[in-house]
């Protein structure tokens, strides 16, 4: 098709309405410039067909109104669905990790470009390490910056008594997949993916995770899926390959920690604060306790009326965060 008949077809589905035959002409038109060594142009029509398929998660903001690609009938008590404004640039993360998130994403926004050739994008992720360690918020950073919605799936509407019920829901969850563009974010992933002997209902366990690897390998959607667990050693060794990419989450180190503190406070006054001190003293935390004793420290500030972020306020915070995880 030439370009002229692009447009009379774009209009033409304008003028009827149909989204979908107006956003396949423009995928045509983009790989038309391809073909033209029209990269950049392409992409840039890419990019927004892209960003109009998701259109509904641009407006949802809290209180706003109701999105509109939420799971219904028997998938709404599988999956709940957000859409996280949360970026990349918002998480702290050591470079080694932060360059393989990056190219997951630069891979999802070319992927129409890399199929051309054959190729697929990374879309199976494994995120594994200790609790409060950002698998979570990973898992909201691709979807706010891929523009689509999280669909985090709900373990206890999963997992019934029944492990045939099990197999078919978690095929409901893949048919979703392929039906809804999104991020398809399975928490504490270990409860399914557990090894096939540690379980007392062997026989059933053993279903339900061999439903899931033909599903997970069977599935073409061009989503992404997202399984996280703190328990990598309970995870079938089968499980591993099946995944594009194993991601590894640890506690975060001193020189981490002073980052995660910097940008917490970045708003505060914080003149004479000695951050490596704190670091020091948040050593062994993970990154959601180190955020939080610096939260706490900017609020007892706040509401005391004092002007600065002291060493010792901070101090005091990550010295609470400490006893209480300690305590649980
Ligand atoms: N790398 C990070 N950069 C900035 N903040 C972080 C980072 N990791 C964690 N946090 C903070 O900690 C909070 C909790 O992290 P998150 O829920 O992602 O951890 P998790 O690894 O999923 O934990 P769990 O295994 O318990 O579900 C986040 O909402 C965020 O405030």
């Amino acid at each position: 098709m030439t370009t002229a008949r692009h447009i009379v077809t774009l209009l033409k589905s304008h003028i009827a309405g149909d989204e979908d035959r107006f956003l396949s002409t423009a995928m045509q038109l983009a790989a038309h410039e391809a073909r033209q060594g029209h990269g950049k142009l392409a992409q840039e029509l890419r990019d927004l067909v892209d960003a109009a398929k998701v259109k509904p998660a641009s407006i949802i903001r809290p209180g706003g109104p109701i999105p509109l690609a939420q799971p219904k009938g028997e998938l709404a008590s599988l999956l709940s669905a957000q859409y996280p404004d949360t970026r990349l640039g918002d998480m702290i993360l050591p470079p080694d990790l932060q360059t393989r998130l990056e190219r997951v994403l630069l891979e999802q926004r070319q992927q129409d470009h890399l199929r051309d050739y054959g190729l697929k994008p990374r879309r199976k992720l494994l995120l594994v390490g200790p609790p409060g360690s950002g698998k979570t918020m990973t898992a909201a950073a691709l979807a706010g910056e891929l523009k689509l919605p999280l669909f985090s799936v709900v373990l206890d509407g999963l997992i019934t008594k029944f492990m045939g019920e099990t197999a078919a829901k978690l095929r409901l969850v893949f048919d979703g997949m392929a039906a809804t563009r999104g991020v398809y974010f399975f928490d504490e992933f270990d409860a399914i993916g557990a090894r096939r002997s540690e379980r007392q209902d062997v026989g059933e366990i053993r279903r339900v995770l061999n439903s899931f690897l033909q599903f997970l390998e069977q599935d073409e959607s061009h989503g992404l899926v997202v399984a996280a667990t703190n328990h990598p050693e309970l995870l079938d060794q089968a499980l591993f390959r099946r995944f594009d990419d194993v991601l590894e989450y640890t506690l975060p180190d001193a020189a981490l920690i002073e980052r995660l503190l910097r940008a917490r406070l970045g708003r505060f006054d914080t003149r004479g604060l000695n951050w490596g001190e704190a670091a020091e003293q948040a050593t062994g935390l993970p990154q959601a306790e180190v955020v939080r004793a610096a939260e706490d420290a900017a609020k007892s500030i706040i509401l005391s009326n004092a002007k600065r972020i002291t060493s010792k306020a901070l101090s005091e915070a990550i010295a609470e965060r400490r006893r209480a995880t300690l305590a649980s």
